[in-house]
């Protein structure tokens, strides 16, 4: 469990950081969702004892990640995939890492085969791995000490279609068995498959959050009909605003039931009537955070 409480960071004036709170419970993934400079990494860094925050406070297990005895065992940790020496063998980083936390060693190789270093991989420097590789040897020493909790930043970076879908599997695995995932992107359609919540935060501040099936039934419907301003004067005396797309389609702020049976009635014919799903995750997206001060644009 992660527990975070009216966490603020400011950097002279900036609020990196303002008044975030969120908690991450056993069995589940968060994703942790926001454009560039949206204060994800701060947080994730206040979470894990790497720079104090300026208010509030963060726990893991109900217990500050400083006052964690051996932390490795308890959270698993990856801020950044590049943090690793360099000029070490993927082997001789987990190696050291067992020997850090009192473990037995012989596990390292079954660990780099988990994560997909197999063959030459385990025996080459750190500097020879692509970023895909350095991804996988960090979930590999986040996972070493078996903690209950891993906070993982931007763990899909560099991760080719197929390692992203293993790195799911790994991390929908690692809930399923009661673990607690907190893993943060910009990547909308990866956080939507995996997350079973998301907490979405802009410029420092929560825009929204819960669980993902409310949020993307929230979204909305896509509707699609023959008869465009039949449509629209349906929805004009439903008391709904619905936001036309350029594909022809109407984005309508309502669940498909209610829509279906107001057009059936009102012999409105429709070719198509959905939920917005992961349309509506990246319109939510762009709509929460188009009024956020952010430094790039969200892809
Ligand atoms: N050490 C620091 N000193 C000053 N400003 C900082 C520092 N660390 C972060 N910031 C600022 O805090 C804000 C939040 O940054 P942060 O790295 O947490 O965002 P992020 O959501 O992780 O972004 P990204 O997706 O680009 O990694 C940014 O405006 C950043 O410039």
């Amino acid at each position: 469990m992660i527990e975070v409480r009216n966490l603020t960071k400011t950097y002279g004036a900036q609020r990196a950081v303002d008044d975030v709170s969120f908690t991450c419970e056993p069995g589940t993934v968060t994703g942790f969702l926001g454009p560039n400079g949206a204060g994800k990494s701060t947080t994730m860094r206040m979470i894990c004892g790497l720079t104090p925050p300026t208010s509030g406070r963060a726990t893991v297990g109900g217990v500050p990640y400083q006052r964690l005895g051996s932390p490795g065992r308890h959270v698993g940790v990856l801020l950044d995939a590049s943090a690793q020496h360099a000029g070490r063998t993927g082997r001789e980083v987990l190696a050291l890492a067992a020997m850090t936390m009192g473990l037995d060693t012989a596990r390292v190789p079954e660990r780099l085969a988990r994560v997909g270093l197999t063959g030459a991989a385990p025996k080459r420097r750190v500097r020879a791995y692509s970023l895909g590789m350095r991804q996988r040897l960090g979930l590999a020493y986040a996972m070493i000490g078996d903690p209950a909790v891993l906070i993982l930043d931007e763990p899909a970076n560099g991760l080719d279609p197929e390692g992203i879908h293993w790195m799911r599997g790994l991390l929908r695995d690692f809930a399923d068995r009661g673990g607690t995932v907190l893993l943060s992107s910009h990547l909308l359609r990866e956080v939507e498959v995996i997350a079973d919540r998301l907490v979405v935060i802009g410029s420092g501040r929560i825009l929204t959050q819960g669980d993902k099936k409310d949020l993307l039934g929230a979204a909305g419907t896509l509707v699609r009909t023959t008869d465009p301003a039949a449509l629209a004067a349906l929805l004009q005396r439903m008391g709904i605003t619905g936001t036309p797309s350029v594909d022809g389609s109407v984005l309508v702020p309502s669940d498909p039931q209610t829509i279906g049976q107001a057009a059936a009635a009102a012999g409105v014919v429709l070719l198509e009537l959905r939920p917005a799903g992961a349309g509506g995750l990246e319109e939510m997206f762009l709509r929460l955070t188009a009024g956020s001060d952010f430094e790039g644009a969200a892809r």
